[in-house]
């Protein structure tokens, strides 16, 4: 993959972007109309300040929200978006013709439908009653990164509507550049793009990989899904004939390496695999399945042959299977929020196929999509910074958590791109 670097900054250009507390326009009041000029590489959002901080463990003040600002990943609604789709997902990085080529197959298969746009409607919809069943007035925008709505009618939106302060939730719960950075990236480009700078500001919750409301549909689903294949196979032993397998999206080692705050050691995957092997742990020990052998494993690695990403891949841990005497194999989806096309391609197509070519009998848990606990979850996210919960009330099933407000320096670097202006984030 080409190191290409388009309009973002070099990786020695530290920038400093960063929506305060302070200093906006109050709730009602018609924002000044957009006038600000493209930022530069390294300018700072006009009316930013460096974050609040309010304790050791990097718990925000409250602020009173004017509205969440659902952030989606975004994806194709039919054969024409899947192309157009695919550019905007991998601009400026360098993903060669012939893996555009490849994954498009797999939107063609459906029809060039992604679920994804219908799971972030269905979990607006979701967030929106569980709100209105708490009474809490809060109005929920929506913006993806990659498809329509895009982020900057979401921006647009909610200037016109008169919010100036967001909270957002982004459908990603780990840290990595892919599933963190480049969110707050891309709130910072949407504010430049239309020239809301200093007027809107965009906070986000903290990863959410351990929250029990995200960590609970997994246990639920693990603990079915063996229950399931014992009930189907009456001489199953669970400990030795069956093995779980975590799935999550590969990524480049070196995204891996960079991926939490860059002054905590986490080991060679950084923060990203040590969050999901502390995750899986807890998950199998609430599932009641602390004796079922368990791995972490990755998909849908892109990128060329020659750059290492995340292994072992599931397919080939799959394949391994039946010579250590496996007869099933339990797939959790542990990186991914929806049964998006990640999930029903890389898993539910060919992995599934993997299982049978080996004689395994095979079971695919769900994703949270909008299980009860995952989106009160993701409302008690929002709540905590509303009331600036310390950092000690704040759930968290692994020793991981609570995650912080604001992404410590460094933290989640792309070193193929450098760092560019984000949110949320004490820069670099
Ligand atoms: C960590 C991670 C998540 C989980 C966090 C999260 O959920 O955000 C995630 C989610 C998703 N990834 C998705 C789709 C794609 N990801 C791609 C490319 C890449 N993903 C990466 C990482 C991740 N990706 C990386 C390191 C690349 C390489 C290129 C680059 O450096 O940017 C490509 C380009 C082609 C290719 O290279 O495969 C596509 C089409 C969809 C939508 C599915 C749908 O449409 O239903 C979703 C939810
Ligand atoms: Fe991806």
């Amino acid at each position: 993959m080409a190191a290409t670097n388009l309009g973002g900054a070099g990786a020695d250009a530290p920038e400093r972007v960063q929506a305060a507390a302070a200093g906006h326009p109050l709730r009602g009041v018609k924002p000044p109309a957009a006038t600000s000029a493209p930022l530069a590489p390294g300018a700072v959002v006009p009316g930013a300040t460096e974050p609040a901080q309010s304790g050791p463990e990097h718990v925000e003040a409250p602020v009173a929200y004017d509205a969440i600002l659902l952030a989606g990943f975004g994806g194709p609604e039919g054969q024409d978006d899947v192309i157009p789709f695919l550019r905007n997902v991998t601009r400026g990085r360098g993903i060669p013709d012939e893996r555009l080529e490849e994954v498009a197959h797999h939107y063609r298969h459906f029809g060039g439908v992604s679920p994804i746009n219908e799971h972030n409607r269905e979990l607006k919809a979701a967030l929106e009653a569980e709100l209105a069943g708490r009474g809490i007035d809060l109005p929920v925008i929506w913006g993806n990164r990659n498809w329509d709505p895009y982020m900057n009618d979401a921006l647009r939106e909610a200037n016109e509507r008169g919010f100036t302060k967001l909270i957002a939730v982004a459908t990603s719960a780990y840290s990595s550049y892919s599933s963190c950075r480049q969110y707050r990236e891309d709130f910072a480009d949407a504010l430049e793009d239309t020239g809301l700078g200093g007027v809107v500001q965009i906070d986000k919750v903290r990863q959410f990989f351990d929250h029990p409301g995200f960590v609970a549909p997994f246990v639920e689903g693990v603990r079915e899904a063996i229950a399931k294949l014992e009930a189907d196979h009456e001489s199953f032993d669970p400990t030795t004939d069956v093995e779980v397998l975590f799935a999550t999206h590969s990524i480049p080692t070196t995204d891996a390496a960079k991926s939490g705050p860059a002054d905590r050691g986490f080991g060679e995957g950084g923060a990203y695999a040590a969050q999901h092997l502390a995750v899986a742990e807890v998950v199998m020990r609430e599932a009641g399945a602390g004796d079922v052998p368990w791995k972490l494993v990755y998909q849908s690695r892109s990128g060329p042959p020659t750059q290492p990403w995340l292994e072992p891949d599931v397919n080939d841990a799959i394949a391994e299977l039946p010579a250590a005497g496996r007869k099933a194999v339990v797939i959790v989806p542990l990186g991914f929020v929806s049964d998006h096309m990640e999930v029903m391609w890389d898993l539910d197509e060919e992995a599934m196929e993997t299982a049978e070519e080996h004689g395994l009998a095979a079971v695919r848990v769900p994703t949270p999509g909008v299980h009860p606990a995952y989106v009160a979850g993701l409302v008690d996210l929002v709540l905590e910074r509303v009331h600036g919960t310390p950092a000690a009330e704040r759930p968290h099933a692994t020793d991981l958590g609570p995650w912080y407000d604001v992404c410590r320096p460094g933290c989640c670097e792309n070193v193929r791109l450098g760092f560019k202006p984000a949110l949320s984030g004490i820069a670099p």
